[in-house]
């Protein structure tokens, strides 16, 4: 049985910042005599992660989810609780930690912007002791799916965001890392970019067997790189387990959706009352319902309906996890 690479326990991160007063005079005792409060940024979170895994780590805007990257990749000292990757405490032991992670922030370049990103490359090369060879290998591999070559001449501050975001994957995962966290890396890219960066993701987890952290709000990002979610809000954590399972726990949210101009809302109500299913009139002959596919079996569903009105036309949508984040989301905002 393999062991986990990532622990964290109880880990929490708060922040200080200045308390701002009201007016000029406000302004100046702001000053002169600074007063703070604290900011609950990750309030105590434990889980696991076995190498070789890929994890979403997702979350509303503000939930912690990049304060707990950075913790993990030890640009941050936690407040509260322990964090080990690999054996290391990623902020005490920063210098050797980084040798074997990867990160990798979608919002700004870990490269030099002035060199040419083979240069950066180069001088990467050159701090992780890689061999020609092995160096020449890897951008060949990088090539492959991030088309690299052509981006190597230009110096950082000269690339598109797309282009970017390949040359930092490429500068994050050059000595070959055990771990790699990535804080929205599909952030503002086109859907091409988006296609070939998932690509190169899933091949680096499933080929290399990198262990892959990623935070994104992109849940296409989800579908296409992670086999395991793992829901923050608040600074807390409020879901782990596999994308089905987050479909299955929550599978309130499926539709059923018929085309009927002559159907009467009443007259489907009525026969689907038993199964506690309601419609709603969506005009134009739309008709929909939505219903909890755990509890009311589909196929017993859509007979109820066709033997009730006239149908032109029916669709099925199940739950998309976006639908069940957002009750997911609504639901730990009311508890
Ligand atoms: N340097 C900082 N100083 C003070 N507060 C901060 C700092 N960084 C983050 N916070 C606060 O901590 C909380 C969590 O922020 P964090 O950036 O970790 O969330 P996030 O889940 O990554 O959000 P987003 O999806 O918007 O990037 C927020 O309330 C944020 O305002």
């Amino acid at each position: 049985m393999n062991s986990p690479i990532i622990h964290a326990s109880d880990l929490g991160r708060t922040y200080r910042v200045p308390k701002k007063r009201p007016g000029l005079h406000g302004a100046l005792q702001d000053l002169l005599h600074p007063e703070y409060r604290t900011v609950e940024a990750v309030g105590g979170v434990s889980f696991e992660v076995l190498p070789g895994e890929s994890v979403a780590y997702l979350g509303p805007n503000g939930a912690g989810k990049s304060t707990t990257v950075k913790m993990l990749a030890g640009i941050l000292k936690p407040t509260q609780g322990k964090v080990r990757v690999l054996g290391f405490s990623p902020h005490a032991e920063r210098q050797a930690y980084v040798r074997h992670i990867g990160v990798v922030f979608g919002q700004r370049t870990t490269l030099w912007t002035d060199l040419a990103v083979i240069e950066s490359l180069r001088l990467l090369q050159r701090v992780y002791h890689i061999p020609e060879r092995l160096f020449q290998a890897r951008l060949a591999m990088f090539d492959e799916v991030l088309d690299l070559r052509a981006l190597l001449a230009t110096p950082a501050r000269k690339l598109s965001l797309g282009q970017r975001v390949r040359a930092d994957l490429a500068a994050a995962l050059l000595h070959d890392p055990r771990v790699v966290f990535l804080d929205e890396p599909t952030i503002g890219l086109d859907v091409s970019v988006k296609a070939r960066i998932r690509e190169f993701l899933r091949r680096i987890n499933r080929e290399l067997g990198t262990t892959l952290l990623l935070t994104t709000h992109d849940l296409g990002d989800v579908e296409a790189i992670s086999g395991r979610v793992m829901v923050i809000d608040r600074g807390r954590l409020i879901f782990d387990g596999t994308p089905g399972r987050l479909r299955s726990d929550l599978g309130r949210g499926d539709r059923l959706r018929i085309v009927s101009p002559h159907g009467q809302l009443d007259d489907l109500n009525r026969a689907t009352a038993a199964l506690g299913v309601s419609w709603a009139d969506e005009g134009n002959g739309r008709l929909c319902a939505v219903y909890d596919a755990r509890r009311v079996r589909t196929p017993e569903l859509v007979a109820l309906t066709l033997s009730a009105v006239p149908v032109e036309d029916l669709e099925l949508r199940e739950a998309s996890i976006e639908d069940v984040l957002r009750e997911l989301y609504d639901r730990s905002r009311h508890d």
